[in-house]
């Protein structure tokens, strides 16, 4: 049988150290497979570990199928874990492997049915009786998740299994994962830090900062409605454009963002959304615009909603089916490490304590500052600004950056560096994030008293 697994606030402190896991607190319904997606160190494994009863948990309450199961032994889980380096037994055949957990269980049983069903599931029939040291990465990872299958179990718990494998292996054994977890029905609860994995394998993805849980939501939804910037700047790529901005809202005139050197003007009639956020007016924001929402065509190709902006080439990046091309609008892109506090909802107290919170005090030194005590440290490799790189083509703005937006196109457009092109703009596709980071525009869908 299947489980259902759910954490109720639990939280991992290892000795005087912050939280390796803070209040998190995640549903999962039998048979679905959620993964646990965040940069090196905020927590993924921790979760697993406490799920399996290989870590105590130190606040909270997990349960399985609804009973309380934080003290419950690791054998009476009935979970079976498969982790990156494949931990076979080197004396033993591969047959002897996969049934060692049967053995175990019931020494007198042949087993053998059992195992070679496994293995044809897994198409190493063919391997069974040669040792682990004998195989390649990718058919010892296929013994290693045999054994972990044959035993039947009720949830499975996989902590990166394929990092170790090369790019091409990883994406077929990927594909099979989700096939294989998909026919025997069962919970699974998978970690990794690669983006493109955790979209292409889970029903929802749990995305982690810092020990915090920042949002659970399927694939197509952490895309496409990022709850933060953190999640925005993790999932995607090239990663999204995110732009310091100011929203200006003329009394007797059109309201536009303002991003430095350029102005995006809003479409008339105002959206509701739109409407929103003229609140946000003089207050630092970020602009989130993913490469797709940018476009190299003139003003005069404009589809509705589409908005006209211009942009240096910086440099073009070919990737053979695309390319990608840098391109300096003359506005300062935002950094996404202090960005955006693990615990947005704390930080925003600690600051209206402190008196601050206006408009005086830039929105990266803000958050900067809020970042020292913060328990995830720097946790994504996002561009720094460059110190001393000014933008060339705007002497008199010192600071602003070369490069502040990354745009796709077709590979055989002609594009010469330095040479200025005309760029469209879909605002269908306008991100707004609040000075905590916090999505503002597509509207959450928790503000109170909202309806748009
Ligand atoms: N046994 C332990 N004792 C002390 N600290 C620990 C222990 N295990 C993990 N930690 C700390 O807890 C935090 C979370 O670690 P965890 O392994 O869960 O992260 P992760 O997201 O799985 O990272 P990775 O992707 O690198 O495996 C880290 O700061 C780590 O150093």
């Amino acid at each position: 049988m299947t489980r259902a697994i759910a954490l109720h606030q639990v939280s991992k402190a290892y000795g005087r150290a912050p939280r390796a896991v803070d209040n998190l607190s995640l549903s999962i319904a039998p048979g679905e497979f959620v993964v646990l997606l965040g940069p090196s160190g905020c927590g993924k494994s921790t979760v697993l570990r406490m799920i399996a009863g290989l870590e105590e948990v130190t606040e909270g309450e997990l349960l399985l199928d609804g009973e309380p199961a934080n003290h419950m032994p690791p054998s009476e889980r009935g979970m079976a874990m498969v982790f990156q380096n494949f931990a076979l037994y080197p004396s033993m055949t591969n047959r002897a492997n996969i049934g060692f957990p049967l053995k175990l269980e019931n020494p007198r049983q042949d087993h053998s049915e059992r195992v070679e069903s496994t293995a044809r599931m897994l198409g190493i029939e063919s391997v069974l009786d040669r040792y682990p040291a004998q195989l390649s990465g990718g058919e010892r990872q296929r013994v290693a998740m045999g054994r972990a299958i044959s035993r039947r179990p009720s949830a499975f718990l996989m902590d990166e299994p394929l990092s170790n494998l090369d790019a091409k292996l990883r994406n077929h054994l990927r594909a099979e994962i989700a096939q294989l977890t998909a026919e025997l029905g069962v919970t699974t609860v998978y970690v990794t830090h690669d983006q493109a994995e955790a979209m292409s394998l889970g029903h929802r993805v749990a995305v982690m900062r810092g020990g915090v849980l920042q949002q659970v939501s399927a694939p197509r939804e952490v895309y496409a409605l990022p709850e933060n910037v953190f999640v925005a700047a993790f999932i995607g790529t090239p990663r999204i454009n995110l732009l310091r901005a100011v929203v200006h809202a003329p009394l007797d005139g059109r309201m536009s963002i303002d991003l430095g050197r350029q102005r995006l003007p809003l479409p008339e009639p105002l959206s509701a959304e739109h409407q929103l956020l003229r609140i946000q007016q003089g207050r630092d924001l970020i602009v989130g615009l993913r490469s797709e929402a940018v476009r190299i065509a003139p003003p005069s190709h404009a589809r509705p909603g589409e908005v006209a902006l211009s942009g240096v080439v910086e440099h073009v990046e070919y990737q053979g089916h695309e390319a990608l091309v840098h391109l300096n609008t003359g506005s300062q892109p935002a950094v996404v490490p202090e960005l955006e506090s693990a615990r947005p909802q704390q930080a925003a107290r600690r600051r209206r304590r402190a008196g601050g919170g206006g408009t005086g005090v830039g929105v990266l030194e803000r958050l900067r500052e809020r970042a020292t005590g913060h328990v995830g440290g720097p946790v994504v490799s996002l561009d720094e600004p460059v110190s001393g790189r000014q933008d060339p083509h705007s002497p008199d703005r010192p600071g602003l950056m070369a490069g502040d937006l990354v745009v796709r196109t077709g590979p055989d457009m002609r594009l010469r560096r330095g040479g200025q092109v005309p760029l469209l703009v879909d605002l269908e596709h306008l991100y707004v994030f609040d000075q905590q980071g916090r999505r503002i525009c597509p509207l959450p869908r928790d503000v109170p008293g909202l309806d748009v």
